[in-house]
C-alpha cells in the first residue's frame, strides 16, 4: 500500500499553482487580509522619506554638545520649533538648536537629537546636560528601505503588517491571486440536510459542513454542491460539473470497496488519471486522488473523522500551495510530549486527534478522551492537532515525545 509520504509527494507534484498573469485580481487594501500577493511590490519612496527625529527634544550640531555634562551644560540658542508635518525653514548654525518633536523633519545643519529629559529650557535658550553620540536619535532617510528595491515578494500572505507597509507605500489596491475554487459534495443515499426529519437509516450530512468550513478558513472559495445519491448517473453528472467549475473537487463517501462505492470507476470513465485509491494510514485508508487537466480530485472517505483527517493532512497543504503561497504551505509538524498513552496496530501510519495544550509554557499533546471510532464525529470537537504514530510504532507512553501535526497557524 502507498505510504503517506509517497501519497503526499504524488499530490504535491500534481499541483499547478495559480498563474501570476491570469489568476489575479486587484483588491482594496482593507479587503486584502489573508490574501496572497501575486506580484512583488516596490516603492518609489525611501523609508524614512527624510531624516527625522526619533525623540521629543532638540536638534543640535554634535560638535556643539559633545563636551556637555550635568555640571557643565552647554547653552544653545533655540532658533525654530519643528513639529511633525512641518518643513524646517532655518539652517542650524554653530551655537544654535531647534526644538523638535518625534517624527519631525531634521533641520539642515543639525545632525543629532538630544532628548528633552537631558535638557532644561529657559525662553529661547536650552541647556544641554549630556553628550550624545553623533547622529543619536536621528532616523536617517532610507535607513529602513531604499526606493526601488523589493519591498514585498510575491507569494506571501497578507496580514496586518504587510497591509500597513502597502498603505505606507501609497497603495490603495493590491494585486493578489484569486481565491482557489473548491467544489464540495457528499455522496450517500443515507444523507439528509440538518433541517430534515430523519427517517430510519438516515443521518445528517455533516461532512459538507466540516469541509466547507475548513476550506473557507484556508481562504478558498467554496462551490457547495450538496448531497448526491449513490447513483452512477447522478454522480457522473455532478463530477463532470465540479471539474469544469473548480480547481479542486472534494467528495466524501463512496471510495471504499462496497457495492455502492462508485467514485473511482466514475473518475476513470470521465478520463481522470487516478493516482491512488488507498493510503497506508488510519483513519483515511480509502482515499482516492485523481487528476483532470484543470482540476485535482480528492475522493475522501465518508467516515467523518477520516474525511477531516485526510483533509487536514493532504488537502490543506494542497489548497495553500495551489493558492500561490511561495513558502509555508507545508503542514506544521512538531515534536511534543504526549500526556496520554497513544496506541497503533503498527501497520498503518496512525493519526490520533486531540489538543495541543500549553503546560508551563511548553506544548503537550492530549488525546481526545471519547471513543476514537472514525465514525465518531462527536469526539472530534476542540481538536487542534493530530498525533502521528509511524508504521512500526505501536505505543507512545505518557511523557514520551510524539510527532504532532498542528492544525492552527
Ligand atoms: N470491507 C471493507 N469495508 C470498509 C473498508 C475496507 O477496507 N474494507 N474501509 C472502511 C473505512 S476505513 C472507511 S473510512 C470507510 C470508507 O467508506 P466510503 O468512503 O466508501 O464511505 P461510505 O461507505 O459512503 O460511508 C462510510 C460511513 O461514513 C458515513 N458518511 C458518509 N458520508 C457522510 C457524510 N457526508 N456525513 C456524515 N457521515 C457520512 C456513512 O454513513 C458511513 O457510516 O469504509 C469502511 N469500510
Ligand atoms: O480508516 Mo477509515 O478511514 O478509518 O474509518
Ligand atoms: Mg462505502
Amino acid at each position: 500500500m502507498l505510504s503517506v509520504r509517497d501519497a503526499e509527494a504524488t499530490i504535491l507534484n500534481a499541483i499547478k499553482p495559480l498563474n501570476n498573469q491570469q489568476d489575479i485580481e486587484f483588491v482594496d487594501l482593507l479587503m486584502a487580509n489573508n490574501r496572497i500577493l501575486a506580484t512583488p511590490v516596490t516603492a518609489s519612496l525611501d523609508f524614512p522619506h527624510w531624516d527625522n527625529s526619533a525623540m521629543d527634544g532638540y536638534a543640535v550640531r554634535f560638535a556643539d554638545v559633545q563636551q556637555a555634562r550635568t555640571d557643565k551644560p552647554i547653552i544653545l540658542e533655540v532658533v525654530e520649533e519643528i513639529p511633525a508635518g512641518y518643513q524646517p525653514q532655518v539652517i542650524i548654525k554653530p551655537g544654535q538648536a531647534a526644538r523638535i518633536f518625534t517624527g519631525a523633519v531634521m533641520p539642515a545643519g543639525a545632525d543629532t537629537v538630544v532628548m528633552q529629559e537631558k535638557t532644561h529650557r529657559e525662553e529661547n535658550r536650552v541647556f544641554i546636560f549630556a553628550a550624545s553620540q553623533p547622529q543619536e536619535f536621528v532616523r536617517r532617510k532610507g535607513d529602513f528601505y531604499q526606493a526601488g528595491k523589493e519591498l514585498l515578494p510575491a507569494g506571501i500572505g497578507l496580514t496586518a503588517s504587510e497591509i500597513a507597509v502597502l498603505a505606507a507605500a501609497g497603495r490603495e489596491q493590491v494585486c493578489v491571486f484569486r481565491r482557489p475554487r473548491v467544489a464540495i459534495f457528499s455522496s450517500g443515499n443515507e444523507l439528509v440536510m440538518p433541517e430534515e426529519m430523519l427517517k430510519p437509516g438516515q443521518i445528517v450530512d455533516s461532512n459538507q459542513y466540516a469541509l466547507a468550513t475548513l476550506v473557507r478558513e484556508l481562504g478558498a472559495e467554496v462551490l457547495l454542491l450538496g448531497i448526491v445519491k449513490d447513483d452512477p448517473t447522478a454522480l457522473k453528472e455532478i463530477i463532470d460539473y465540479a471539474i469544469a467549475n473548480s480547481d479542486i473537487v472534494l467528495s466524501t463517501g463512496g471510495v471504499s470497496v462496497g457495492d455502492y462505492d462508485y467514485i473511482d470507476q466514475i473518475l476513470v470513465s470521465l478520463g481522470a488519471k487516478v493516482h491512488f485509491s488507498s493510503v497506508q494510514m488510519r483513519p483515511g485508508k480509502p482515499l482516492t486522488f485523481a487528476t483532470f487537466p484543470n482540476s485535482l480530485y480528492f475522493g475522501l472517505p465518508g467516515n467523518p473523522v477520516s474525511a477531516l483527517v485526510t483533509c487536514w493532512r493532504f488537502v490543506q497543504p494542497t489548497i495553500k500551495k495551489l493558492a500561490g503561497l511561495a513558502k509555508g504551505w507545508e503542514g506544521k509538524f512538531l515534536k511534543v510530549k504526549s500526556s496520554s498513552e497513544l496506541q497503533s496496530n503498527g501497520k498503518m501510519e496512525t493519526y490520533i486527534h486531540g489538543k495541543l495544550h500549553l503546560v508551563n509554557g511548553v506544548y503537550q499533546f492530549h488525546k481526545a478522551q471519547g471513543n476514537d471510532s472514525s465514525g465518531n464525529l462527536i469526539n472530534l470537537t476542540q481538536t487542534n492537532a493530530l498525533a502521528i504514530l509511524p508504521v512500526g510504532t505501536t505505543l507512545i507512553s505518557p511523557q514520551e515525545l510524539v510527532l504532532v501535526l498542528s492544525l492552527r497557524d
